[in-house]
């Protein structure tokens, strides 16, 4: 891990992350893709979350970033009610949190830097100030030699590792990823994976959604379960708790 990612863990125990009380959420020509979802992220804690294509793993994901808003049910993060938040309040917990979108969503009129950087910059940090923390995570991820380069230059494996090189790169409370080792070989994704451990055992509650159960595995994190709209919690052995 790098040494940029290194922060103390907060040592006083504190309101759970994330939590869910009864939601539900669907769109218009699917409105039941979550029913009566109940789910408490302790700080600090490592989750995969699995279930079928189509499941609403995404959509919840969604929730949690504050692009959608439940229909039903109860939303809060860091301990505060954000259910009905006003959109004005969102980008405050937006910087609280790292998020990799299935689609990247890198700014292609970007170099690799430039956007693993763009958290930091937008924080209102200068470049010269955090130069080295961003080349140092970049080679960590492997992209130590494309720093210069522009996405639509990129692999999708590249692509994937910026993304995820962003989304940790200002250490946040709270990390979302979705499929994010989907584009990487086995070698690099437990590499990643490896990543999030130490970002997570530095404090970090860290959720990744995932179709790979066999890396949830190999990680030993909790494992949650969407199906037919309901969550339910795994083991991490893979059996019901
Ligand atoms: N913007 C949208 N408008 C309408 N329906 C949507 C929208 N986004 C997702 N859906 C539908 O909601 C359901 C859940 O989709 P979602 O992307 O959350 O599932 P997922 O578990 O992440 O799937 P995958 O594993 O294939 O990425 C699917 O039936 C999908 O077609």
């Amino acid at each position: 891990m790098p040494n940029s990612t290194r922060r103390a863990a907060d040592p006083d125990s504190a309101p759970d992350t994330v939590r869910l009380r009864g939601v539900g959420f669907g769109y218009a020509d699917r409105p039941d893709v979550l029913r009566d979802v109940n789910l408490s992220l302790t700080q600090g804690s490592f989750h995969f979350l699995t279930g079928p294509s189509g499941a609403g793993k995404s959509s919840l994901l969604r929730l949690l970033t504050l692009a959608e808003r439940p229909q039903t049910g109860r939303i809060s993060l860091f301990g505060r009610n954000v259910t009905d938040l006003p959109r004005g309040g969102v980008p405050a917990f937006r910087r609280q949190m790292g998020v990799v979108f299935q689609d990247f969503r890198l700014l292609d009129h970007l170099t690799a830097f430039e956007n693993a950087a763009l958290p930091l910059t937008l924080a209102g940090g200068k470049t010269a100030d955090h130069a080295a923390d961003v080349a140092e995570m970049l080679r960590w991820v492997g992209l130590g030699q494309r720093m210069d380069a522009l996405p639509p230059a990129l692999s999708g494996g590249e692509k994937q590792r910026l993304a995820i090189a962003r989304a940790v790169i200002t250490r946040p409370r709270l990390i979302l990823a979705d499929e994010p080792t989907g584009s990487v070989d086995r070698a690099m994704g437990d590499k990643l994976m490896r990543l999030f451990q130490s970002l997570n055992k530095l404090g970090a509650t860290v959720l990744i959604a995932s179709h790979d159960e066999a890396m949830a595995e190999r990680v030993g994190a909790s494992v949650l379960r969407l199906e037919n709209g309901h969550l339910s919690q795994m083991t991490p052995a893979g059996e019901a708790a």
